[in-house]
Order: C-alpha cells, then structure tokens, then sequence
C-alpha cells in the first residue's frame, strides 16, 4: 500500500517574462507573477501545481501549505474544507472586479479557490504518479484525445515602454488590422491554431471591427471570437454585434455585468455571448443563465477551484444548454497540462480553449508542451505527464527574489503609466 500522507509542501514565487501586450485597462507589465506547488508524499513522491503568484495568492497558500502535511493526497475533499478556513481578511474580497476588472469579482471564497485550484493539481499529479495513471483518468477519463487551443491574438507594442527593464521578443509591434493578420499568420505558421481570439477593448471599436474582418477574409471560415473585456457601452455592443454577426463565433464580455449582458444577448440577433467576467462564481450562475445573459462560459480551473469544479461548471452549464469554452490569463506548462487534462474529460467543450502559453518563452519544464495542428496531444503518462526542470525554476525564482516588489503584483494601468503617465483604468463603458 502506498503511503499518500504529504509530508512536505514546497512554494516557489516566480516572475514570468510577459511582452507589452494591450488590454483595456492597460499593457502587460514586463514580469508577471506565478506560484509554483510542489506537495511531496511520504513515499517521495511529488506533484505539482500552478497558480497566480500575486501577494494576495502566495500569502494564503503559505497558510494552506502550512496545514496540508499529514493529510493524503487523495483526500481532495479534505483539501477543500481546509482551504475553506483560510482567513482572508486583510485582501480586497469585496465584491469589486479583480486586475482592473478581467477577472471577474473579487470574493473571499474565489481567492480560496484561486489558491486551492494549484493544490488539488499538486495532490492529483502526486496521487496520479504514485498509482501510475494521468490525472484525466482520476478524473473519469478522457473523451477525447486531444484538446484544441485557439490563438489568442493581441494588439502589442514592439517593446516594453523605454526605462522599463524586460525581454524582448522578434513579435514586432501589431497595432492595426494588418498587424493582427500577420501575428495570427505566425501562430498558425508556428502552431497550427485554426481559431482566433482577438482582445479588444484597446482601440475604438470601429478599429477593433476592421480587424476582426481582416481576419475573416485572411481567414474565411475559421472561428473567431473578440473580447474587449466589457469595455462597450449596451448600444456599442449592438452596434459590433450587427456588424460582426455574420464572422464571429461568439462576442466575448462586449459590455459590464449580467444585466448589461443580458439586454445585449436579447437583441444581438442569435450572436453568441460568451463571459469570462460577468460569471466567475457559482452563486453567479443562477442570474445570468436564467436571463439569457450568456450562451457560452469561459471556465477557468484556476479561479473556479480547480479540476473537479471545472467538471461540475461543465455539468451545470450542460443542464442549461450553454456552451463550455476555456479562459486562460498568462500561465506556463504545469498549468496547460492541468487545463489539457481537464478539457480531455469534458464531454461538452466544444469550442477551442484560450491559451496565453504562447506568448511565454520562458517555462519551468524540462520540455516545453508543443501544439501540432492547434492541438495538444492529452498526456497518457502517469500523473499530469510533465517534469520540473529545478534550474529554470531556480532562475525565475531568483528574477522574483532580486525583484524590488514593483512586480510581485499584476497592475496593467500601472505598467501602461510607464509609456502615459497620465493613464488611469478607464471607466466603463469605455465607448
Ligand atoms: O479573456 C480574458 O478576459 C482574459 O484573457 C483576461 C486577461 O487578463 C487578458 O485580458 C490579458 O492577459 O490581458
Ligand atoms: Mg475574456
């Protein structure tokens, strides 16, 4: 009989390197915070996880790291009723919008989650090495073979604002319909993506449209989705609606809030909404699918608590005929592998999952994961099916040791003050 109890759990902060890319509420900052989870079993064995890195996160899996050792991997649902006693108090759980607002509300029990979301992963890639199986089949098993990612496409600058320490990449800057086209041509060239999502909410909308057709006529018949992060008043959001019906396979978070969205879904003549803000918690659900306020939702394994709620989210949204995509903010492999091996057993994810991975050069595997045709192959191997590569880990590490806190936490309007520093997040509806 294996010996599953935890003995020791290990926290690495990290900062990732992230290029200048647009969002509403501002740029990317040059290094983004990740924490990295690793829980070692009595028998040596150890899994990992991966989840945001920002104070707020690391301070509470600090405390939750403190409890685990002496329960077993498998006792997942004692993982969360530890997690449930964490004390939150101290951080902002207010109720108000998360990183300016895109991801979604801020609740006490959705930092639990947050951070609980990168145990249960640790404690299924252990559980799954120890009995020699991959995490999808812990989770009832694959339906599918592999898992299709969307290229996620984003208006940018070149580099980083000047004075502002960071890596460059040969991306180029892509700031116009003939900007985006070119990236997206890359991401197919490199990766084989055959869908596209585009973040609005940067320019006037009438720019975003050009872009978005643009991309229909470099590429006719492939989905695409915008999402300009609820930044468009109800009438803007009509307007892109009417426009863009015929290309999109969904509209992403056009406008702010359920009622927002639902008046839109009404009259967006048959145009799917989908959200990865307006819906972020369970207790949300009720409201937004009895409105009709959106037909496709973003799932997220990180903020939604992890594998097994992503499952139950699939379930939920299966009863009310609404469709599953993925979310995904900027994360690495362990993080991919844990979506890939979730996405593999739900049997209603129909659309192409967001990835950031991408746009990250740097990773803390000792192999990064490769898309071949779009996809991920779903690993088969025992647990999550990747390995830690203790130097590259190490490194990013000691970026986060050297950093002088400036950037622990994620805050795009302060990284987009670098370049203006008159920006401030900009109030929605934006136009
Ligand atoms: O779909 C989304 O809303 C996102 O991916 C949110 C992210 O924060 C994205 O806007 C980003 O990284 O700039
Ligand atoms: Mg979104």
């Amino acid at each position: 009989m294996k010996d599953l109890t935890v003995t020791e759990v290990r926290l690495t902060p990290i900062l990732v390197a992230d290029p200048p890319l647009l969002n509403t509420q501002g740029v990317h900052q040059p290094y983004t915070p990740r924490l990295i989870i690793e829980v070692v079993t009595a028998d040596g064995v150890t899994g990992l996880g991966e989840t945001y890195g920002d104070t707020k996160y690391l301070e509470l899996a600090r405390s939750l790291a403190g409890r685990l050792p002496g329960h077993p991997v498998s006792d997942l649902n004692g993982l969360f009723t530890l997690a449930g006693s964490l004390d939150t108090e101290g951080h902002s759980t207010d109720g108000t919008a998360d990183v300016g607002g895109l991801r979604g509300v801020q609740t006490a029990d959705k930092l639990r989650l947050s951070v609980v979301s990168g145990f249960e992963v640790a404690c299924l890639d252990a559980l799954g090495r120890a009995l020699e199986l991959p995490v999808h089949a812990l989770l009832g098993g694959k339906v599918r073979d592999s898992v299709e990612y969307s290229a996620y496409l984003f208006y940018r600058w070149a580099d980083h604002p000047e004075g502002v320490a960071g890596e460059s990449d040969d991306w180029g800057a892509a700031l116009d319909p003939e900007g985006i086209v070119a990236q997206a041509r890359r991401f197919v060239a490199d990766h084989g993506f055959g869908s596209f999502k585009l973040k609005g909410g940067v320019f006037r909308p009438e720019e975003e449209i050009a872009a978005v057709r643009a991309l229909a006529e470099a590429f006719p018949g492939h989905p695409l989705r915008l999402d300009p992060n609820g930044a468009w008043s109800v009438e803007t959001s009509l307007k892109v609606a009417a426009e863009l019906r015929e290309v999109l396979e969904y509209l992403e978070d056009p406008t702010t809030g359920t009622p927002a969205m639902a008046e839109v879904a009404a009259r967006a003549g048959g145009l799917p909404l989908a959200t990865n803000m307006c819906v972020t918690t369970f207790p949300e659900i009720p409201e937004a699918f009895t409105t009709g306020a959106v037909q496709v939702l973003l799932s997220d394994h990180h903020y939604w608590g992890g594998l097994r709620n992503t499952q139950q989210l699939a379930a939920l949204c299966r009863t009310f005929g609404v469709g599953v995509s993925m979310h995904s903010n900027t994360h690495l492999g362990i993080s991919l592998a844990a979506m890939t091996h979730v996405a593999a057993t739900v049997p209603n994810l129909h659309h192409a999952c967001d990835t950031h991975y991408p746009w990250q050069h740097e990773e803390v595997l000792t192999e990064r994961l490769t898309f071949t045709g779009g996809r991920l192959t779903v690993p088969d191997g025992p647990g999550l099916g990747v390995t830690l590569d203790r130097d590259r880990l190490d490194r990013l590490h000691r970026r986060w040791l050297d950093d002088d806190g400036s950037m622990r936490d994620r805050d795009d309007a302060a990284a987009m003050r670098r370049a203006d520093p008159a920006w401030t997040s900009p109030a929605v509806p934006r136009w």
